[in-house]
C-alpha cells in the first residue's frame, strides 16, 4: 500500500462517514460535539488552575507568616472544586449524547444495508461472494459510522490534554520529550500493525465463520429437527462445528499470542525509559543542578502523559480499525443492481392486447455452464390459461423468473403488447403479475398480513382478503383458527400457530388472489392439496381469477389438461406444443407422459 493511500484512503471513509451521521441525527451530532468542545474546554480550565493554585500555593509558603494571604488559595480551591464538577457533569452529559446519536446512526445504517439487501439483484445470490460481503457488512456492525465519530472526538480530546501536558513536561527538561516519545511511539506501532493483521485474517476467514454460522442453524432450527434426529446427523453436524471453530479459534489465539508479546516490548521500553529518566534527574538532583519540587513533577506528569498517549494510540487504532470495517459496509452498500430502470418507462397496459411474447429468448444463469432456456418462443394472449409441462431441471421455472425480471434473457426478448419488458418501470412492472412459486414464503406474521403481503402498497379491506382467502379455499379453514384472520402463523413468537404445508399453500395463494394483477404465475399451485381441493381449486379456475391470463406449471396432467394451450419443454427447449387433444394426439414426450400417469389409475 503507498503511503498517499495509507493517509487519503481514512479521509476518504471519514468524507462518506460524515455525511452517514449526519443523516442519521443531526440535532445529536451538533449537542455530542457541542459538549465534546465543553468537555475539553473545562478538562484543560481544571489542568490550567491546578497549576495555578500550586503557583500561590508556593508564593503562600515562601512568603512569611505576617504578609501571608490564604484568600487567593481558598479562591482557587472552590473555582477549581466548581469547574471539576462542571468537567464531570459535561463528560456525562457528552456520553448520554454520543449513546443516543450512536443509537439513531446505527438504526439508519440498519436501513441502508436493508435496502441494498433488498433491491440486489437475485443473481447476486448465486454467488458465495455476496454473502461473504453481506457477513463482512454484517461483522462491521452498525454501530461502525457513530464509532467512528465517537473515536476522532475522544482523539481530539486526548490530543488536546496530550498537548498540555507535554508543554508542562517540556518545562521540566527539554530531553523528556524524545524520551516520552519512546514510550509512546513503539506501542503506537505494534497496535496498528496488529490491527491490520487481525483485519486481514478476519477477511479470510469470513467464509469459514459463515460455514460454521450455517452448521449452527441446521443444529439449532426448526426447520431441520425431523431429519437431523431420524438421520442422527447430529454427532456428524457436532464434530464439523467444533473443527471449523477450533481452526478459527487457534488462528486467533496465534495472533493474540503475537501482538502480547509486541505489547510487553513496547511496554519494557517504556518503562525502561522511565526509569532512566528518573535515575538521571535524581542524579541532578542530587548534584544541586535540579529542585527536588521538579522530580516530583515529573513522577506525577509522565505517567500521566504516557496513559494519555496511550488513549491517543488506542484511539488512532480503533480509528484505523474502524475505517477498515467501514470499507467492508460502502462495499456492500455500493453493489449496484444489473436490472437497471429503463430510461423509457413505457406504462403497462391497462388491459392486455397482444398479451406476453417469449422471442427466441435464451439464458444462462450467472456462474453456470449451461444455458437453462435455449430459444424459447412462447405466446400468452390476453385471457388464455397456458401451461408449462417438462421434466425436472426442464427449465420451466427459470422461464417464469425471466418473465417476472428477476433475471434479464441473454439473447432474444420478452414483449408485452410489443413493448420489451425492459423498457417498463422494473417496480411497476413486477406489480402486474400474481406469482406463487415452489418455495412460497411462510411469514411469521398474522394470518391477515400472510395475505395483504401481496398487495402490500395498497391499503386493503378486510372483505378483500377475505375474497382472496375464499377463492385460494383457505378461508373455511381460517375460520377455525383461535384468532382468525388475527391469529400469528409459525411458533417464532408467543401465540403462534402452525398450520399444515397444504393449508400454507392455500395462504400463498390468496396471496396471489389479492392482487389485481393482469396475469397469475402458479408454479406447481396445489402440491400440497389433497384431491379434493385441487379438483374444487382448478374446477372453477377461470372464475377464481376473474378470466384473467395465467401461466400454470404442474406435473399433474389432470390440472394440465383444462388449459387452453400447453407447451412441453425438455432440457431448457419447447419440444412441442399445442391443446391437450392435440399433444396427445401427436405421440411424442407429453403423450408419453400422459399414458405413464393414466396407467396408475387404471
Ligand atoms: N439459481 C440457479 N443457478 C444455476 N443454475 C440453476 C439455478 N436454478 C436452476 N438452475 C438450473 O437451470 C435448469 C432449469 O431449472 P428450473 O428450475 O428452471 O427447472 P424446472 O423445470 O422448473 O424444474 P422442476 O420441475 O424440478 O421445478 C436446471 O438445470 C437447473 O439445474
Amino acid at each position: 500500500m503507498s503511503k498517499t493511500h495509507i493517509f487519503l484512503s481514512p479521509l476518504r471513509t471519514l468524507s462518506r462517514i460524515l455525511p452517514i451521521v449526519w443523516a442519521g441525527s443531526r440535532k445529536w451530532s451538533v449537542l455530542s460535539t457541542l459538549l465534546m468542545l465543553l468537555e475539553v474546554a473545562l478538562g484543560l480550565t481544571v489542568l490550567y488552575l491546578l497549576k495555578q493554585l500550586a503557583d500561590v500555593v508556593t508564593e503562600l509558603v515562601s512568603q512569611d507568616g505576617s504578609n501571608a494571604h490564604a484568600a487567593p488559595v481558598l479562591w482557587y480551591v472552590v473555582l477549581t472544586g466548581i469547574t471539576s464538577l462542571a468537567f464531570l457533569a459535561t463528560h456525562a452529559m457528552s456520553n448520554l449524547a454520543k449513546e443516543a446519536n450512536a443509537l439513531l446512526v446505527a438504526e439508519y445504517i440498519d436501513q441502508k444495508i436493508h435496502s441494498r439487501a433488498v433491491s440486489v439483484d437475485l443473481a447476486f445470490y448465486e454467488s458465495p461472494h455476496y454473502f461473504d460481503t453481506l457477513e463482512r457488512a454484517r461483522e462491521a456492525g452498525n454501530q461502525r459510522p457513530a464509532q467512528v465519530i465517537g473515536n476522532l472526538m475522544l482523539l481530539i480530546r486526548s490530543g488536546l490534554m496530550l498537548s498540555g501536558v507535554m508543554l508542562l513536561i517540556v518545562s521540566i527538561h527539554w530531553l523528556l520529550l524524545p524520551v516520552l516519545m519512546l514510550a509512546i511511539v513503539p506501542a503506537a506501532v505494534a497496535r496498528l500493525y496488529f490491527t491490520r493483521h487481525l483485519y486481514d485474517w478476519q477477511r479470510r476467514r469470513t467464509q469459514m465463520e459463515r460455514h460454521a454460522s450455517y452448521l449452527d442453524w441446521l443444529m439449532t432450527s426448526d426447520m431441520h429437527a425431523k431429519e437431523l434426529r431420524l438421520y442422527q446427523l447430529g454427532d456428524y453436524l457436532k464434530d464439523h462445528y467444533a473443527n471449523l471453530r477450533g481452526h478459527i479459534r487457534r488462528g486467533r489465539m496465534k495472533i493474540n499470542k503475537r501482538r502480547t508479546y509486541a505489547d510487553i516490548a513496547a511496554e519494557s521500553i517504556a518503562t525502561i525509559a522511565f526509569f532512566v529518566v528518573l535515575l538521571y534527574l535524581a542524579w541532578r538532583t542530587s548534584q544541586g543542578k535540579s529542585s527536588a519540587g521538579d522530580l516530583v513533577l515529573f513522577m506525577l506528569i509522565f505517567q500521566r502523559a504516557q496513559s494519555l498517549g496511550q488513549e491517543v494510540i488506542q484511539r488512532l487504532s480503533r480509528l484505523y480499525e474502524d475505517h477498515l470495517y467501514m470499507g467492508l459496509i460502502f462495499r456492500f452498500l455500493d453493489m449496484s443492481p444489473a436490472m437497471v430502470d429503463s430510461h423509457s418507462h413505457r406504462q403497462f397496459p391497462e388491459k392486455l392486447v397482444e398479451g406476453i411474447r417469449f422471442e427466441s429468448v435464451s439464458f444462462r444463469y450467472p456462474h453456470a455452464n449451461n444455458f437453462a432456456l435455449c430459444e424459447i418462443d412462447v405466446r400468452i394472449k390476453p385471457g388464455q390459461i397456458v401451461a408449462l409441462v417438462g421434466a425436472n431441471g426442464s427449465g420451466k421455472t427459470s422461464l417464469i423468473k425471466l418473465l417476472c425480471r428477476l433475471y434479464d434473457p441473454i439473447e432474444g426478448r420478452i414483449t408485452i403488447d410489443g413493448v420489451d419488458i425492459r423498457d417498463f418501470d422494473l417496480e411497476g412492472y413486477r406489480r402486474y403479475f400474481s406469482v406463487v412459486f415452489q418455495d412460497y414464503s411462510h411469514y411469521a406474521a398474522t394470518v391477515r398480513e400472510n395475505i395483504h403481503f401481496g398487495d402490500i402498497n395498497h391499503s386493503i379491506s378486510m372483505p378483500s382478503i377475505e375474497m382472496a382467502a375464499l377463492k385460494a379455499g383457505a378461508h373455511s379453514f381460517i375460520e377455525d383458527l383461535p384468532a382468525r384472520y388475527d391469529t400469528q402463523l409459525t411458533r417464532m413468537f408467543d401465540n403462534g400457530q402452525e398450520l399444515s404445508i397444504g393449508q400454507w399453500q392455500k395462504i400463498a395463494l390468496a396471496r396471489a388472489f389479492l392482487r389485481e394483477s393482469q396475469l397469475i404465475i402458479l408454479d406447481e399451485p396445489t402440491s400440497s392439496l389433497d384431491p379434493g381441493a385441487e379438483f374444487e381449486f382448478f374446477d372453477t379456475f377461470r372464475e377464481r381469477i376473474n378470466h384473467r391470463a395465467a401461466l400454470i406449471i404442474s406435473h399433474r396432467l389432470s390440472t394440465v389438461r383444462m388449459a387452453d394451450y400447453i407447451y412441453v419443454m425438455d432440457k431448457g427447449k419447447i419440444c412441442e406444443k399445442g391443446t391437450h387433444e392435440e399433444l396427445v394426439g401427436l405421440g411424442g414426450i407429453y403423450h408419453g407422459m400422459f399414458m405413464k400417469q393414466a396407467y396408475h389409475y387404471r
